[in-house]
């Protein structure tokens, strides 16, 4: 802390500082003491900051009466004390990682120094925090509400100009600094970049999978080795999961190096074995583990597996003292051997397709257990089709409903029997053949039911899918099969989201043990809210056991709720959008509305699903759905608007493209008189606009245009959707899925063939405009050598480190296979290069040693049938934007009466007008206004903050990039 100048009568300058990374009740503490100092002396000047390693900074300027001086020096000295006092410049890394909910709790204390700013309205952001770098620059503007930070690209060089304001308007900062293109965001969600330790204090790292294989847990265990080994420390694998602990020796406990895991993301299964050991259910067989563990001398354990093995692991941890104590009584360990391990350091990452395990949202594998269901049922559909079928599916997951519910969404299933919502066998018999006969009556040709494995009826007994088949059959008479997916539901590679889950928490575990002292609760690393967070293993095995119990004792809300945050939302979407306008509508008729919905832009996975969620939920609620076809121009020119049916809509929920057809003409290009003109005579009440940056010009501009036709004072939403995952306002854009896995399915190809061809490597043109979303998630799933995005830009310094680290690499493969290289550059990289002109550019270079040429995967990125993951977003979406444009009716019927000229500038009424999007799990919705005057760098067609630049930095780390600074 600095005081500036002697605190006297009048105006005083002083610097606080406050060092939340060292303990956040400290920082608590600290701000406590800062309000209280409030009381004592009077503000003129507030600043808060939050540095670039979570540090909370607050400055001042105090005025300071002379009766009170005495108490506001005791003041400072108070805070003085819960104030770090090393020179915390040596320690601030150039990351900005904070923990968001720390931030959220801090706010409250914050918002008090209200800190008001001229390019924001202080009714959207109430305060600004500050990223200062180590020098206390400012590097970057905060919103509160967002919890998010800024900091400049290290290449950067466009300068960019943030001021600040004093309360009486004058100007307080000007600060340029220079940001390439558009600013960063970094917040927890992903994990910290270990930072390289020295091999003083080496620890032994170990890896094992277990229980079922799941796709992912080989990128688990490479995430986990590369980590280990980047730290300095010695990496181990444990062969065959438990079994290999029991049996121990070199055989099973290997140690293995950087180049042993070389291409495993790629591959499906787990390439260090797995099992169910029956053995190490018994004490005597856990005795063998911690024996062969500590002989093999591993300091810590890293067990991948489902709810049993982190179960057997939770025990192993519990028993560790009185086993280590068996084997030193019993001479199997050394005295100096039992010294050194006294404490088991095990942590779990979840890995298993049932996606069974409390307190995570998703387990390595799911997605992609998921992702074959879809495949297979999308199949069955057309055998059944042909025949005029019902299909049964029995589907795993042993007793969770997960993946039979998520399957049920996205292929519209008639029906689906989950543990989690049992029924009596008359209520399922009868709803199952209403619904069905129902579906059948408007000329739906197939029939498709899904069954849990775990599925049971009211009175817990099983229901099996003859079960099912019979009802089918003898009530309904429908030629019926029953198809068992069985383990090609375990089989193939992982879909990108279980690459990325797995990596990511592969980065986590490490950092995790790493961490952790003998207080240290052992954790798991689960996914929250797209959070990879840890969480105590032994809370998370209790609470899933609770699961069960709750089962046993049909308590089947309970069970529900202690299932992932949005298990409860999806069931009822399901039961939603299955039974369409078969009931009672749910709302009075007073309450229905006329609600249109139109594509806007390039095709993306998922716009279908949306279109046929949002439509089905409004049968269900009573609303009238109209599509217009064709876009604006469609509208304008053509009149192409349709009521949508049930019938016309069979089957869109899996399919791709856009089947109301897309262009992006907005509405100004298209005629916006005639669009209002359209609004007026079909009296919509609502409006959802599903696509990417030219749907979003169109909420704009229809938002705008309220002044002028009152046909647009209506609700109106956009979903986005766009595999450049670019639209202001959202984390995640439909179809950024599908566009992920078609490209990380090409580039496997590719890298195939580069590998065989031996000292080749791929220069891949990833699309996203100006978005290096694409390029950068792919690049992490396929272990891509390098990545250009238009973020960052191509240095020439970069490229040709990026040139030297692969002849390094050719040199060491010594002609082996699994050298396959590839590289990623989104087209907008680079204006002047190619990735053909790259290619020819490393051939160059490489005089002979190896070759690269170009790979252009073009608009099969925009993926051919929507993955599943976009399918069940979309449908959350949908049915999300439906609630808003019920919600926002009175809000906008008010406005109407009240006004002749309709004030959009009303922040309520300017509401009304919003693009939903996700941060985190969470939907929002934001104003457009909001995002296109504050938040959106209009001419890049971006937002000003992206939310992903530390995959790039694990992406890079796990391949052994190395950075130009
Ligand atoms: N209660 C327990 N005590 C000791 N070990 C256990 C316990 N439960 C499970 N294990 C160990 O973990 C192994 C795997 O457990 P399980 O077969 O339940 O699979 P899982 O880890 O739940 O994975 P998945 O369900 O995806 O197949 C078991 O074979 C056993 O070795
Ligand atoms: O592969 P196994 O041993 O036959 O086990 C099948 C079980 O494993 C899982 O695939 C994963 O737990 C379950 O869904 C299924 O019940
Ligand atoms: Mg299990």
């Amino acid at each position: 802390m600095t005081i500036n100048t002697p605190l006297v009568n009048g105006t005083s300058y002083c610097t606080v500082t406050a060092y939340s990374n060292d303990s956040f009740e400290k920082t608590v503490e600290f701000y406590t003491r800062f309000l209280e100092l409030e009381q004592l002396a009077e503000f003129s000047n507030k600043e808060a900051a939050i540095l670039s390693n979570g540090i909370i900074s607050i400055k001042v300027s105090l005025s300071v009466d002379a009766a009170k001086q005495s108490a506001v020096e005791e003041q400072i000295k108070q805070l003085e004390s819960v104030t770090k006092t090393k020179d915390w410049r040596s320690q601030v890394s150039q990351t900005l990682v904070f923990n968001t909910s720390d931030i959220f709790s801090l706010q409250d204390a914050l918002s008090t120094l209200e800190y008001p700013s001229q390019s924001y309205p202080s009714s959207i952001n109430p305060m600004e925090l500050y990223t200062i770098d180590p020098l206390g620059n400012i590097i970057g503007v905060t919103s509160t509400k967002n919890a998010v930070s800024i900091k400049p690209t290290k290449s950067s060089n466009s300068p960019v100009s943030v001021s600040s304001t004093n309360t009486d308007g004058s100007l307080s900062k000007n600060h340029s600094f220079t940001d390439l293109s558009y600013r960063m965001k970094t917040t927890d969600a992903y994990p910290s970049l270990p930072n390289k330790t020295t091999t003083a204090g080496k620890k032994s790292i170990a890896v094992m999978t277990s229980g079922g294989d799941a796709q992912g847990m080989n990128s688990n265990v490479r995430a986990i080795v590369r980590s280990t080994l980047f730290k300095g420390c010695r990496s181990f694998v444990v062969m065959e999961g438990y079994e290999g602990l029991v049996k121990g020796g070199p055989e099973y406990i290997k140690e293995v190096s950087w180049e042993d895991v070389r291409g495993w993301s790629t591959e499906g299964g787990t390439n260090i074995g797995t099992a169910r050991c029956l053995e190490f259910r018994q004490r005597e067989g856990r005795l063998l583990g911690a024996q062969h563990l500590i002989e093999a001398g591993v300091d810590a354990l890293i067990v991948c597996g489902g709810d049993g093995s982190l179960t057997g692991a939770d025990l192993f941890r519990s028993e560790w003292p009185s086993l280590i104590k068996e084997l030193v009584d019993t001479n199997r360990i050394s005295q100096e051997q039992f010294q050194r391990y006294q404490h088991l350091n095990i942590c779990g990452t979840v890995g298993s397709i049932d996606n069974d395990m409390s307190t995570t949202d998703a387990t390595i594998g799911a997605y992609s257990a998921l992702d074959r269901i879809c495949t297979a049922i999308d199949y069955v559909e057309a055998t059944a089709n042909s025949h005029s079928r019902a299909f049964v599916v029995e589907v795993m997951g042993r007793n969770c409903g997960w993946l039979a519910l998520l399957a049920g969404i996205a292929t519209s299933a008639d029906y689906i029997f989950i543990p989690e919502k049992p029924a009596t066998s008359s209520e399922w018999q009868d709803q199952m053949c209403d619904i069905v006969a129902k579906h059948r009556a408007r000329g739906k040709r197939t029939t498709i039911v899904i069954v849990a494995e775990g599925a049971i009826s009211a009175d817990l007994t099983p229901i099996s899918p003859a079960d099912v088949h019979k009802v089918l059959v003898d009530r309904l008479g429908l030629d019926t099969r029953i198809t068992t997916l069985g383990h090609v539901q375990r089989g193939g590679t992982a879909v990108a989201y279980d690459r990325m889950l797995a990596t990511l928490q592969g980065v986590e575990a490490v950092n995790a043990v790493l961490e952790s002292n003998p207080d240290t609760p052992s954790p798991l690393i689960a996914i929250n809210e797209n959070k990879i967070v840890r969480k105590p293993l032994v809370e998370s095995v209790r609470l899933t056991k609770s699961v069960a119990e709750a089962i046993q004792a049909k308590d089947f809300k309970k069970a529900m709720s202690l299932r992932d945050t949005e298990f409860v939302e999806h069931l009822n979407n399901f039961m939603a959008i299955n039974s369409a306008d078969h009931n009672e509508a749910l709302l009075p008729a007073d309450k229905r509305l006329k609600i249109a919905i139109v594509n806007v832009g390039a095709p993306a996975g998922g716009i279908n699903s949306a279109v046929y969620s949002m439509a089905t939920y409004c049968m269900s609620q009573g609303h009238k759905p109209y599509a217009i076809y064709n876009g604006w121009s469609g509208l304008a020119r053509h009149e192409s608007v349709r009521s949508l049916k049930w019938e016309d809509m069979i089957g869109w929920q899996s399919r791709g493209g856009s089947e109301l057809g897309t262009n992006r003409a907005t509405p100004k290009d298209a005629d916006m008189g005639m669009i209002a003109y359209y609004f007026q005579k079909y009296q919509f009440d609502g409006l959802v606009i599903v696509g990417g940056f030219e749907a979003f010009e169109s909420l704009h501009q229809l938002e705008r245009a309220r002044d002028s036709y009152p046909a647009f004072r209506i609700p109106m939403v956009l979903i986005p959707a766009t595999l450049s995952n670019n639209v202001p306002g959202t984390e995640y854009s439909l179809g950024s899925d599908t566009a992920l896995n078609a490209l990380m399915e090409y580039c496997d190809v590719v890298k195939q063939s580069a590998a065989s061809t031996r000292g080749r490597a791929f220069v891949v043109d990833v699309q996203g405009g100006n978005s290096g979303y694409l390029a950068t998630c792919a690049s992490l799933v396929v272990g891509a050598h390098a990545s250009y995005v238009p973020e960052e830009g191509i240095s020439l310094e970069q490229l040709s480190q990026d040139i030297e680290n692969l002849a390094e690499a050719f040199d060491r493969s010594e002609g082996r296979n699994g050298f396959g290289k590839l590289i990623l550059k989104s087209t907008n990289a680079s204006n002047a290069l190619t990735a053909e002109d790259l290619a020819r550019v490393i051939t160059a270079e490489a005089k002979g040693q190896f070759d690269a040429k170009a790979a252009y995967p073009g608009h099969v990125q925009q993926g051919g049938l929507p993955s599943p993951i976009d399918r069940t977003r979309a449908t959350r979406f949908a049915i999300r934007a439906v609630d808003f444009i019920e919600n926002q009716q009175d809000t906008i019927r008010s406005a109407r009466e009240a006004n002749d000229d309709f004030t959009a500038d009303d922040k309520a009424v300017s509401g009304t007008a919003a693009v939903l999007g996700v941060k985190g799990s969470h939907v929002v919705y934001t104003s457009i206004r909001q995002l296109y005057d504050y938040e959106t760098e209009i001419s890049k067609r971006m937002p000003k903050v992206i939310h992903w630049e530390q995959i790039r930095a694990i992406a890079d780390h796990l391949v052994g990039r190395k950075r130009v600074d």
